[in-house]
């Protein structure tokens, strides 16, 4: 019997000790660097920790003196603590495990360096590997490889692809509209918003990105022949599972002990590399055989630039990047379009799905918004509600995306706990690592070398929030202060952040989001039709009586949210909202 136990207890014994070993390794280069550490026994860079963490959440309940280390165990704590613990540690610290250091940083000036040195601060290759389940795309590259995908992808989100995302998403949500209002007296509770807001920026990319135009009704959630699930479900599947599909093909023993699940996982990666294929044998036949140079969707775009890139090949064979060919290969093609898919739908969604509670419990920003829209459908006709004519004049709208997606939810901390708030930007905090053998960061006077192998992130909410930069008021959701007014012409436009500060939400320097004004079109294209027909109000729905507590239930399921990949609220069918026409 003892020494059954014992031959159970050996991995435990002989993991602890290894462990033991690898934190004094990583605690002497943390020592090194000169900044405050915090330690912490495990980390999210255990990706069984990283999975499973949700499960010790009672270890917050204990004692500090025995819970300290928890909430840094984790991935994107800066979601709930945001600059924070920088109160307490100063600009820059280190959390150092057994599983490595990650530096945080919430310096704006430090974090647009890490983010616009691309060559000095390369992305850490084990923590983008999870975007590469179809091939190395423009998202996890880095160097010579980066700056040639980069090159051959810029040309694909052209202003006729922002055209089509703009007529896309005003098709998209009348329709959605029409829905909502027919079948459903115009209520859905933020459930069914997501689903609506995903199902939008589904077809909206499907179109624009990759030439295939459906109505909201049907769509991508339908089966064509040939295949046994929708576009739709294959892509939710991969992007709700991205971490396990990534283990699985790292870690071979997973598919023994869950063989359904590697079936599973297995026939959806094949239904989408067919999706895949399907969107670029069209593209290749309807864009004139790649090179027309005419496409106005992505995919169209990005072959034309590929096959560009091939015919400069020919000309100039020696002029590729680092001995590479210029052109993609097939497994870069479809790891850019596995990412566009990806990136190009689930932050836009996103993004919509956290407005629209926010927009029904603040009618007077609801009617400031329409002010801007009757004002551009007023000056032109109907027809002219196009992406060139109303696009430019729309900045209330674009001012309501952006601060969505940096104060909304700290209007919140006013009035609850910090601990119990989630935030919904799409990546609270962004991380790099050093170049070469190390790299320098500067943080407020003083220079800390960073050698290779240690992890920095960029803390983004906290750069966003802190009320140093934002001032006193850093916590209102506000959109009014995205405006500034032309003095002479009283024209309005989007304000620059407070004190010059980065504005790092789709990143910034030569890595930042090629989707950038993509989102942008589209996020306003939706709201602005929304808002030119209809009002938003709280839905008073299940034993709710009035509409303050319709109001409260909306805040109260939106900062009840937890982090998958991006923000989501953990019970989004508690609360609704209701459109009511104008
Ligand atoms: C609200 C909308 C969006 C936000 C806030 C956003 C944000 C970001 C951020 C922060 C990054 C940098 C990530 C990193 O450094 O790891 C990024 C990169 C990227 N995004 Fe977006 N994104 C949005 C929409 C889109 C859309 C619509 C597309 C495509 C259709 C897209 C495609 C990409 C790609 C391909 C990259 C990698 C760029 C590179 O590494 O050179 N994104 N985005």
């Amino acid at each position: 019997m003892v020494s059954l136990l014992a031959w159970f207890a050996l991995p435990f014994v002989a993991l602890t000790l290894y462990r033991g070993y690898t934190f004094i390794h990583y605690y002497r280069i943390a020592r090194a660097l000169g900044i405050p550490i915090i330690i912490t026994p495990i980390s999210w860079q255990d990706d069984v920790w990283l999975l499973t963490w949700d499960n010790f959440k009672w270890i917050k309940r204990l004692p500090n003196f025995l819970s300290w280390w928890f909430e840094y165990s984790r991935f994107s704590w800066t979601q709930d603590h945001r600059w924070l613990p920088h109160e307490k540690y100063g600009d820059i610290f280190v959390i150092c495990s057994p599983l490595g250091n990650e530096i945080m940083v919430n310096d704006p000036q430090a974090c647009y360096d890490v983010q616009a040195h691309y060559k000095q601060w390369i992305k850490p290759q084990s923590l983008y590997d999870i975007f590469e389940t179809f091939g190395r795309g423009v998202i996890s590259a880095n160097g010579d490889d980066w700056q040639r995908q980069r090159r051959i992808i810029n040309p694909a989100f052209r202003e006729s692809v922002h055209t089509s995302v703009w007529d896309e998403s005003v098709k998209q949500a009348t329709q959605m509209l029409e829905v909502r209002m027919n079948q459903h007296g115009g209520r859905g509770t933020i459930d069914e918003v997501r689903k609506d807001s995903v199902l939008i920026a589904l077809h909206v990319l499907s179109s624009a990105g990759f030439g295939h135009t459906h109505d909201f009704s049907g769509g991508l959630r339908q089966v064509p022949e040939g295949h046994k699930k929708s576009f739709s479900e294959s892509l939710m599947y991969l992007l709700s599972n991205i971490l396990i599909v990534f283990l699985f093909d790292k870690i071979k023993p997973l598919a023994w002990m869950r063989p359904w699940k590697a079936v599973e996982i297995k026939d959806t990666v094949t239904e989408f590399r067919g999706y895949m294929k399907e969107t670029v044998a069209y593209s290749r036949a309807t864009t004139q055989g790649g090179g027309g140079g005419q496409a106005n969707d992505i995919v169209g775009a990005l072959i034309d630039a590929d096959e560009a890139a091939k015919r400069e090949e020919k000309i100039a064979p020696n002029s590729g990047y680092g001995g590479k060919p210029m052109h993609l290969t097939d497994d870069e093609l479809y790891g850019n379009l596995y990412v566009f898919n990806l990136a190009g739908f689930e932050t836009t969604a996103n993004a919509l799905t956290y407005t629209m509670p926010f927009l029904a419990r603040n009618p007077e920003i609801q009617a400031w918004v329409g002010e801007e829209i009757d004002r551009v459908t007023n000056t032109g006709s109907q027809k002219e509600w196009t992406y060139e004519a109303a696009f430019p004049s729309l900045v209330r709208c674009l001012a309501v995306m952006v601060s969505e997606l940096i104060l909304s939810i700290l209007h919140q901390l006013t009035h609850h706990q910090y601990e119990t708030l989630r935030l919904w930007g799409p990546t609270p905090d962004v991380c790099r690592g050093a170049a070469g053998e190390s790299q320098i960061i500067h943080v407020n006077g003083q220079d800390v070398v960073v050698p290779a192998g240690v992890y920095v992130s960029a803390n983004f909410y906290g750069v966003h929030s802190d009320p140093r930069w934002w001032g006193k008021d850093s916590l209102e959701w506000n959109p009014k202060r995205w405006i500034s007014v032309d003095p002479k012409t009283g024209q309005e436009s989007i304000a620059q952040t407070p004190n010059g500060i980065p504005f790092l939400a789709w990143s910034i320097g030569p890595r930042i989001c090629p989707g950038k004004k993509f989102s942008q079109v589209e996020f306003v294209a939706v709201i602005s039709t929304v808002l030119k027909s209809y009002r938003i109000k709280p839905w008073i729905m299940g034993k709710m009586t009035t509409e303050e507590q319709a109001r409260d239930a909306l805040l109260e399921v939106v900062y009840d949210s937890e982090n998958i990949i991006t923000p989501k609220m953990r019970r989004p069918q508690d609360a609704g909202i209701m459109f009511v026409e104008r």
